[in-house]
């Protein structure tokens, strides 16, 4: 099996670096095309893969991933959708591209799994949401979840989730970084270096989610046990209610999302 990868920036390093990591396909039978060179030069040195600055040849491979920025993605569709075959598989990882407007603009029966990535895939902690055109088989699905699984996590949704999970997991390390950056901030001023902060303050968050994901109590429940009764903790959440903590997060996510929709 051959994958392409168009464009070789942030994502495009991050599942590549995965799918090799996890030898779901060996680096020889991966190609990626960028731009410019120096990028290219850095992956084939740091995976072995094969590059190019032609998209074209890319694009011959069984999967193709599109990891150009969105205002590029019609510029590279339409640079290769006459070679496109109806045996291929394309995957866009572009928020606000639905399937219906990517199989307008292949202007032809195509395979598209559409997808949400993010981020920590480059720590292969990726959280990835998919969903597929009817054209694509069960077992092809099965052979894109291995890809997306090397790199993270993945679960298929239904389409009209996709804007949802751009906000939810696509988006959010962003805010979590805030967040990690704030309570570095909180403890700099109390006198903790920066360094060491900001260890403590990603250590906490980091052993927080595992807690969410390897307990499958409620975040709530879990808020309560660390909240003691007149202790230290209740303070600090009675504060983040008064300043609208959760409101923030929640209107900070209704932008995200309507922003993914009107892409
Ligand atoms: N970053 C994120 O957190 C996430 C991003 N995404 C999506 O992933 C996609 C890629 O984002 P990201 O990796 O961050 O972006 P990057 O800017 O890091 O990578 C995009 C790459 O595309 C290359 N490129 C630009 N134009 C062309 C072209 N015509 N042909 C071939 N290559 C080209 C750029 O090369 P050059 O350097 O020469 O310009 C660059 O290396 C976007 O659609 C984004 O919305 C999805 C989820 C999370
Ligand atoms: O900001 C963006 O548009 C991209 C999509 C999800 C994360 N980054």
């Amino acid at each position: 099996m051959k994958l392409g990868f168009i464009g070789c920036g942030n994502m495009a390093n991050a599942m590549i670096n995965g799918i090799v990591a996890s030898q779901v396909v060996k680096p020889d039978e991966i190609i990626a095309s960028n731009r410019s060179m120096p990028a290219l030069e850095k992956a084939q040195a740091a995976y072995g893969i094969h590059v190019t600055q032609n998209n074209n040849e890319a694009a011959e491979a069984d999967i193709v991933f599109l990891c150009v920025k969105p205002k590029v993605y019609p510029e590279v569709i339409k640079q290769i959708r006459d070679q496109m075959t109806d045996d291929q598989i394309i995957v866009t990882i572009a928020p606000g591209f639905t399937l219906e407007a990517l199989e307008n603009a292949f202007g032809k029966p195509v395979k598209l799994v559409r997808t949400m990535p993010n981020t920590p895939a480059m720590v292969s902690e990726g959280m990835t949401a998919f969903t597929t055109n009817e054209l694509v088989s069960r077992a092809e699905t099965e052979q894109v979840k291995k890809l997306l699984n090397a790199f993270g996590r993945c679960e298929e949704v239904e389409e009209f989730m996709m804007d949802a999970v751009t906000s939810v997991s696509g988006s959010s390390p962003a805010y979590v970084y805030m967040m990690i950056e704030a309570m570095a901030d909180g403890a700099v001023r109390d006198g903790m270096p920066r360094a060491q902060a900001v260890r403590f303050a990603a250590q906490a968050v980091l052993g927080s989610a595992k807690m969410v994901l390897e307990t499958g109590r409620h975040p709530g429940e879990l808020k309560d046990m660390v909240c003691s009764p007149a202790g230290t903790t209740i303070e600090a959440v009675a504060v983040l209610e008064e300043k609208g903590f959760r409101a923030a997060v929640l209107d900070a996510m209704a932008a995200c999302t309507k922003k993914a929709k009107g892409k």
